[in-house]
C-alpha cells in the first residue's frame, strides 16, 4: 500500500527572481519502508519535506498520504490530519522547555482532548519501548542531547502516525547519539512498521534507510537500495554525493 504518494510535484518561490524550487517530483514511499532523501544544498530537500508535511503549499501537482491529500483539507481538519497521521522529527528537537518529558510526549494527545487514562497507558508504553521511563519527570533542559531527540521521537510516535518526518535528526547530535538514534529508528520501523521520510546529509543517517533517494536542482536524479551491508550502503550513498557534487570530502568512512 502507498503511505505518501507524490505525483507532478512543483514549488516556484515568486520574488523579483522567481525560483524554481522543485520540478515534476514524482515519489511514492510503501507503508512501512524507511526512505532517506539527500542531495546537495539548496537542491529542494526542504522544500519537499515542507511541501508533505503541509507547513507549505505546492505550486501545482498533489501529495497524498494514506490515500488522502492534505491540501485540500480546511485549516482546522489539516491540523487534525496533521497530529493523527504525521510524526516530527527535527533537528533542534523543539521539545518545550517548561514543561516535562511526559508533558512533552502527551503534547499531541492533549491536544486532541484525548482521555488521561489513555495518555497515561501510550505515554508509559512508548517511554519503555524508547528506554526514557527513568527521565519522565525532568525538563528538557536537564537531559542530554540524545535523551532529547528520543523524547522527541517518543512525542513522534504517542499517536502511531501514518508517516514520520525526520528532518536532519542527527543534525544535533555527537556521532554516537547519532548512531543510537538512528538504531533507534530503525528499529521503531522494524517492529512497528512505521513508514518514515528522513531528509538529512549525513550519509551514516541515510545508511539506515532502506533506500536512498537523490535530489538535485529541484529534480529527482536517482536512487539507491540498501541491500544486506548498510556499510557498503554508506560507502555508495558517499559515492553517490560526490557525483552529484556534494561535500563528500568532508566525510570520514570512521563514523561506520
Ligand atoms: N522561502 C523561500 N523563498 C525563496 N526561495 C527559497 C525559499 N526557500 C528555499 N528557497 C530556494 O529554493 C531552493 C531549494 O531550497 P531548499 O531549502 O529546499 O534546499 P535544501 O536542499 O533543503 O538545502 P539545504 O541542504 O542547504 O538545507 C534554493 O535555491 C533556495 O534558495
Amino acid at each position: 500500500m502507498e503511505m505518501l504518494k507524490v505525483q507532478g510535484l512543483n514549488k516556484v518561490y515568486p520574488g523579483k527572481i522567481a525560483t524554481r524550487a522543485l520540478q515534476d517530483i514524482e515519489l511514492t514511499i510503501e507503508k512501512g519502508e524507511f526512505v532517506g532523501i539527500m542531495g546537495p544544498s539548496g537542491s529542494g530537500k526542504t522544500t519537499l519535506l515542507n511541501l508533505v508535511s503541509t507547513i507549505d503549499t505546492p505550486s501545482s501537482g498533489e501529495v497524498r498520504i494514506n490515500r488522502k491529500n492534505p491540501h485540500a483539507l480546511k485549516r482546522r481538519e489539516l491540523a487534525a490530519f496533521r497530529r493523527r497521521e504525521l510524526g516530527f522529527v527535527f533537528q533542534d528537537f523543539n521539545l518545550l522547555d517548561t514543561l516535562t518529558v511526559a508533558e512533552n510526549i502527551v503534547l499531541p494527545l492533549t491536544l486532541d482532548y484525548r482521555p488521561f487514562r489513555e495518555m497515561e497507558q501510550k505515554l508509559q508504553a512508548i517511554a519503555h519501548r524508547l528506554g526514557i521511563t527513568d527521565i519522565l519527570g525532568k525538563r528538557t533542559y536537564e537531559i542530554s542531547g540524545g535523551q532529547r531527540q528520543r523524547a522527541a521521537i517518543a512525542r513522534a510516535m504517542i499517536s502511531s502516525p501514518s508517516l514520520l518526518l525526520a528532518d536532519e535528526p542527527t543534525g544535533s547530535l555527537d556521532s554516537n547519539a547519532s548512531r543510537n538514534v538512528m538504531e533507534l529508528l530503525e528499529t521503531l520501523n522494524r517492529t512497528e512498521g512505521t513508514t518514515m521520510m528522513l531528509v538529512s546529509h549525513d550519509p551514516l543517517a541515510a545508511s539506515y534507510c532502506d533506500r536512498v533517494v537523490f535530489i538535485k536542482d529541484g529534480r529527482l536524479t536517482n536512487e539507491i537500495h540498501r541491500g544486506d551491508s548498510r556499510q557498503a550502503f554508506f560507502q555508495k550513498i558517499i559515492d553517490m554525493l560526490s557525483y552529484l557534487g556534494g561535500n563528500a570530502h568532508e566525510l570520514s568512512s570512521i563514523r561506520v
